[in-house]
């Protein structure tokens, strides 16, 4: 990836750290992409901490699904994809040569807006990661594994009955999508992606998946696209505004909300843009 010139929201995306943090897990400069000509997102700049939940918000094509993607290379594959800037994990620059996208990929568990559980038993969905990864091995290992992971995503109760008999589709979809999140932890991931995780489910499963998300922070650094103020709220530590491809305002999340500092985040969280 081409580096660009550090420029003043580096200065930014640094001052909106808290200041007991460690150091940032993932940084982003000057991060910029097209589609085509589509310029997609514009010299994007943030930090993502240790432990820490940051909510994605803005309206909608704004480039929240487009700055979440390029994290884990899922823009890779697209056709006419142009990407410029620097993105940095763990020190290193993730589009490198040397960087196999797969195995980049395995740091980041991902949780899309419609669950989409694998076409096997709930058992099958969950020991799919740690088998890849061959993060189970001993006799046992991988029941204790997948007890865990459902457990972590506040489902095992549900389901440790029909674990072998019933197939992940075959639950209700706020269940599917607790499922999807227990199948993310399976491949013991760094950090989790969440593109509008509770998008296509109630508000009773909302709530469970708000709560699953504040149990995983510190144990994990999680990024949550929402297009739901009130959800940024209950569940984010800090907020990223975004606006027509710009990272507009990005801070902890009772100053985002409460003295918003960018003219458009001040119109969105008061409903008059999106
Ligand atoms: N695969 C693609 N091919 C071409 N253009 C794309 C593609 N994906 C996104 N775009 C365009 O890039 C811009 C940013 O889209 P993106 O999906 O990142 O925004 P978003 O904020 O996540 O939107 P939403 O909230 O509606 O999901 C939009 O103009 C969109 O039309």
């Amino acid at each position: 990836m081409q580096q660009r010139s550090l420029s003043a929201l580096h200065h930014a995306a640094a001052q909106a750290a808290p200041p007991d943090r460690q150091p940032p897990i993932i940084e982003v400069r000057n991060l910029n992409v097209w589609y085509d000509t589509t310029h997609a997102l514009t010299d994007v700049s943030f930090d993502l901490y240790p432990g820490e939940v940051l909510a994605f918000i803005g309206p909608s094509g704004c480039g929240k699904s487009t700055a979440l993607r390029s994290l884990n290379r899922m823009l890779d594959d697209i056709r006419e994809i142009r990407i410029e800037g620097s993105i940095r994990m763990g020190g290193r620059d993730i589009y490198a040569p040397d960087i196999d996208p797969p195995v980049h990929r395995q740091r980041f568990g991902w949780v899309a807006q419609s669950p989409n559980p694998f076409p096997s038993s709930i058992y099958e969905n969950v020991a799919y990661g740690a088998r890849i990864h061959g993060l189970a091995s001993r006799p046992g290992e991988m029941d204790s594994l997948v007890e865990s992971c459902l457990r972590r995503a506040d489902l095992w109760d549900e389901v440790k009955d029909i674990l072998h008999a019933e197939a992940g589709g075959h639950l209700s979809v706020g269940q599917q999508q607790r499922l999807v999140i227990a199948r993310a932890l399976g491949f013991d991931p760094e950090v989790l992606l969440m593109d509008e995780p509770t998008g296509s489910i109630d508000p009773i499963a909302t709530r469970r998946v708000e709560q699953l998300i504040l149990d995983l922070r510190g144990t994990h650094a999680i990024i949550v696209v929402t297009h739901s103020m009130m959800e940024a709220r209950r569940i984010a530590d800090r907020v990223a505004m975004f606006y027509l491809g710009r990272l507009v305002e990005i801070g902890p999340v009772a100053q985002m909300f409460d003295h918003p500092r960018a003219v458009q985040t001040q119109n969105f969280i008061h409903g008059r843009t999106g």
